[in-house]
């Protein structure tokens, strides 16, 4: 299987080539070639696999330049960190509600799912080709703290990544900055999670520094990223009785796009999901996408679901891809001008599978307090975006993307529990080690050229 670039001026690239590149030359992302089709009798067969082998199955459309064997051995290392038995357990809420838990893994959210297993490619790659890698990127919490654990102490390896000072929860700061590896470098920037991507995406575009450096990236922009969280979406469709499995509609708590596109791109692999919700916080860009056919940038405003405080979001521009007829030049050219202003109205696309919602700071705490009133459930702030708007006519299946106890603040003010998690409790007495940095591509640079591998 090949890769391609979204903006079609980068020769396709084999999987292990694409993850390494991260971000495609000339500014796109990759995308599948084509997007392997699952007939129903192949979805039958791979009912009943459990996680790793579901998980090895699906990658074997895509990693075809990883014998099987290999792959296998770094899919189980990669979920044998996750606490919970069925790795991403689907917990009942009501006859036509459920939850999808994904944050069993080491750092208590969803991006552990990829990260792990990223992290344990790349140590591949580094082995196989006898080379190190610098890994980068940009966090809005959690991915970062992902990251770092999947490459935690692993040789051959440094990994950067900038987070802006003061908008992650004070938690998923300590997931990051108290790790006292030798091998990880924090950097705290000014401004918000946007700021921070930009300059990641500078700094990826100079190939020069990229190709020097053996720079890869962390953040969904990696199309294995996005391919590693297809696969819970096929687990939880796979374990969904029939007659719920065509009327499924998966509820995501949305911000950089990365999570809500596998599952959708899942869909158009043959898998008959019904639909998907968007659920966005104050940081609505996404809702307006896809209630208005507008995609306009706001300011970042910070949220009580600190993650998912993003305005202009990665993998808009994967769905674009598609949206456009899978003409890279289109692709250039509105990518271009959204670069110029900051907005794209499309004159039409097709939305009918996607829904959306939003959810203000001043609902958060209210929906908190009435998911656990109603069903003895805790959500975290995140997963409180994804209650706001209830379906009746349709089975939800909403994504917990991150345990409660990362957040105990807005947790107590709604609810007065102090969700607790001991790998959490763990850090509260170490030091915090971080690197203010300038926003700027520039200085980002200067620090990575003093440290890297
Ligand atoms: C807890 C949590 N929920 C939801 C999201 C949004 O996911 P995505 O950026 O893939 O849309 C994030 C960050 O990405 C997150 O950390
Ligand atoms: N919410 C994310 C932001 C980065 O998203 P990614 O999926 O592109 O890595 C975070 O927690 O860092």
């Amino acid at each position: 299987m090949n890769f391609i670039s979204t903006r079609g001026d980068t020769p396709a690239l084999g999987f292990s080539d694409a993850v390494a590149t991260g971000l495609a030359p000339d500014g796109g992302l990759f995308l599948p070639e084509t997007l392997p089709q699952f007939s129903s009798d192949e979805l039958k067969a791979l009912a009943g696999l459990d996680y790793p082998a579901l998980c090895t199955a699906f990658f074997r459309r895509f990693a075809t330049d990883i014998d099987e064997a290999t792959f296998a051995a770094i899919v189980a290392k990669s979920y044998t960190s996750f606490t919970h038995p069925e790795i991403a357990p689907l917990v009942p809420l009501a006859d036509n509600l459920q939850v999808l838990e994904l944050f069993h893994g080491p750092t208590l959210a969803f991006k552990d799912f990829a990260l792990q297993l990223l992290g344990n490619l790349y140590e591949h790659q580094c082995a196989a080709r006898g080379q190190t890698i610098n890994v980068l990127g940009a966090t809005s919490g959690d991915t970062g703290a992902a990251a770092i654990h999947g490459l935690l102490g692993k040789p051959g390896t440094a990994i950067f990544i900038l987070y802006p000072d003061g908008r992650v929860a004070p938690l998923q700061e300590r997931q990051m900055t108290c790790t006292g590896a030798d091998n990880v470098y924090t950097m705290a920037i000014e401004g918000s999670f946007d700021d921070a991507q930009t300059a990641l995406k500078d700094i990826f575009a100079d190939q020069t520094f990229r190709l020097h450096h053996r720079l890869s990236a962390v953040n969904s922009i990696n199309l294995a990223r996005v391919l590693a969280q297809c696969v819970y979406y096929l687990s939880a469709w796979l374990r969904l009785p029939t007659a719920q499995q065509e009327n499924v509609e998966f509820v995501v708590p949305t911000g950089n796009f990365g999570n809500v596109l596998a599952g959708w791109m899942l869909q158009n692999m043959g898998v008959p999901i019904r639909g998907f919700k968007v659920a966005t916080n104050q940081n609505d860009i996404l809702y307006r996408l896809f209630t208005t056919g507008e995609y306009k940038v706001d300011q970042v405003a910070p949220s009580l679901a600190p993650s998912m405080d993003i305005q202009v979001a990665s993998n808009f521009e994967r769905f674009l891809y598609f949206a456009l007829g899978r003409d890279p030049s289109r692709v250039r050219e509105v990518m271009t001008t959204f670069k110029a202003t900051g907005e794209y109205r499309f004159e039409s696309f097709d939305r009918s599978t996607f829904s959306a919602s939003r959810c203000s700071d001043a609902e958060i705490p209210g929906i908190i307090k009435s998911v656990y009133e109603r069903f003895g459930y805790v959500a975290d702030p995140h997963t409180a975006c994804a209650f706001a708007a209830p379906d009746s006519d349709r089975h939800s299946v909403v994504l917990a993307t991150a345990h409660p106890a990362k957040f105990p603040d807005t947790l107590r003010a709604a609810i007065g529990v102090d969700p607790r998690h001991p790998s959490l409790e763990a850090l509260k007495s170490r030091p915090i080690v971080k690197h203010p940095v300038a926003a700027s591509a520039d200085a980002i640079r200067a620090f990575i050229e003093a440290r890297a591998v």
